[in-house]
């Protein structure tokens, strides 16, 4: 009697991916969650195939659609289909194995490249890797001379380089190149590419070098506390923004750092600690119970709420996301709250920013102006002047005397993640509006 052959499996790597995009799309559970679940050792592919196919979803949905993949081979697992398109053409532009799913996919390639291109898709390329040096530890000249002795080269712009010439230098990056960034000190750019390479890189471990988007770091530098102040920041960890403070302020003056969540509040006194912050002192408590009393002198407020987060780069979307009306209220309730509490709680404060990693105008345009509303004794600054007119997007000009003053970090044209910022200044005794 003849045994029937056994058919060659799908390789683990694919059949692990595919399962974790069902789940994502089914159960819209976050992709980073599941693939920590999965406990899988190559968890660095199966994200890279992930995150291809999150920037990339519309081209390879369309082509899926038009080669007619999925509708002539019905028996094709629709996400294993995706995960093998998506490797095929956007990652390793290759694929593993004699299995079935993999045979056909390798069919259909020309089809899928003509479909892509034909309907005009290109692929995205991730912005670039943002390295940010802790003063605190190490300094801008000697981060510049250990590069230099690694062999990167620096790509330097005119004195005069508008910022429109500063976008297009980035990307124009060559692999072995790195630029210092235009708006924030100490912030280095380097291509896309070594991603991966700064994230596992000891001066990261030994955070001498903190890994940091741009946009996040647009935070302090508006909020600008000179050395010697202090600083009140409400919503603090992990506590990336509380040591670009601490940087900004050269380690001198206070920060009280606020933290609600316990475990959150660890990860902020151990960030600080290891990074060499003298002057933060972390509290674990609720920012609206915060005053001048338990936080005395407080001339410069950071605010930073919990957020929809929808701007974050690092989140991946496999599917249609809703935009959630009863979470962005509840959101907006408890940033107009904290917010709020900065204008009110703190007699000696002189300037407050705020800041949100949402692209939503009811986390942003609209919260500032229930907040102006609410407390008139503040005024908003414009923060593309305070970056000396180096910067293009701003918010929605229908919000009269807002738009124009407030600050949008846009992913596609600022390559950073998207991030809105606005910039309050306490007025002067009987100054008017
Ligand atoms: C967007 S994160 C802050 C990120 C942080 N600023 C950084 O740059 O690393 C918001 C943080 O605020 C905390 N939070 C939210 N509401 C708070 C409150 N009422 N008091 C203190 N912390 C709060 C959250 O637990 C969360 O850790």
């Amino acid at each position: 009697m003849s045994k029937k052959p056994h058919s060659v499996k799908v390789p683990t790597q694919y059949r692990a991916t595919a399962k974790i995009l069902k789940a994502a799309v089914e159960k819209q559970k976050s992709i980073k969650t599941l693939i920590f679940e999965e406990k899988h050792a190559r968890v660095r592919s199966m994200h890279a195939v992930l995150k291809a196919y999150s920037d990339n979803r519309g081209a390879v949905d369309s082509a899926i659609e038009t080669t007619g993949l999925l509708k002539d081979n019905p028996n094709l697992d629709p996400s294993l289909a995706k995960v093998l398109v998506t490797e095929l053409i956007f990652v390793r532009k290759k694929l593993n194995g004699e299995s079935k799913p993999v045979q056909k996919v390798l069919s259909y390639e020309e089809k899928l490249k003509e479909a892509i291109s034909g309907a005009g898709f290109e692929k995205k390329e991730p912005n670039p890797r943002y390295v940010r040096i802790n003063t605190n530890l190490y300094s801008l000249s000697q981060a510049l001379e250990y590069l230099a002795s690694e062999d990167w080269r620096r790509k330097e712009l005119p004195a005069d380089a508008s910022y429109a010439d500063f976008l297009a230098a980035v990307k124009a990056l060559e692999e072995d190149e790195f630029m210092t960034d235009l708006q924030v000190e100490g912030v280095l750019v380097f291509h896309h590419k070594w991603s991966s390479y700064w994230s596992s890189h000891e001066f990261v471990k030994q955070k001498k070098f903190i890994l940091q988007n741009k946009g996040t770091c647009l935070a302090a530098e508006l909020l600008a506390p000179p050395s010697g102040s202090t600083v009140l920041d409400m919503c603090a960890a992990p506590g990336m923004k509380t040591l670009h403070l601490c940087n900004f302020m050269k380690n001198k003056g206070r920060i009280y750092a606020v933290e609600q969540s316990t475990e959150r509040y660890r990860v902020l006194c151990n960030i600080t600690s290891e990074a060499g912050c003298d002057i933060v002192t972390p509290i674990l408590g609720d920012a609206l119970r915060m005053n001048a009393e338990n936080c005395p002198e407080v001339e410069y407020i950071l605010v930073d709420p919990s957020c929809s987060g929808n701007g974050m780069q690092s989140r991946m979307n496999v599917c249609d996301e809703e935009k959630d009306d009863q979470r962005l209220f509840k959101l907006a309730g408890l940033q107009v709250k904290i917010l709020s509490h900065a204008m009110t709680a703190f007699p000696n404060v002189k300037r407050i920013a705020y800041c949100t990693c949402s692209l939503y105008k009811e986390e942003n345009e609209e919260v500032v102006k229930r907040c102006l509303q609410v407390n008139p004794s503040f005024k908003l600054l414009s923060c593309k002047k305070a970056l000396r007119n180096k910067w293009h997007n701003v918010g929605d000009t229908e919000y009269a005397k807002i738009g124009k003053n407030v600050l949008y970090c846009l992913p596609d044209s600022d390559l950073t993640d998207g991030i809105f910022l606005a910039l309050f200044e306490k007025r002067r005794d009987g100054e008017a509006d």
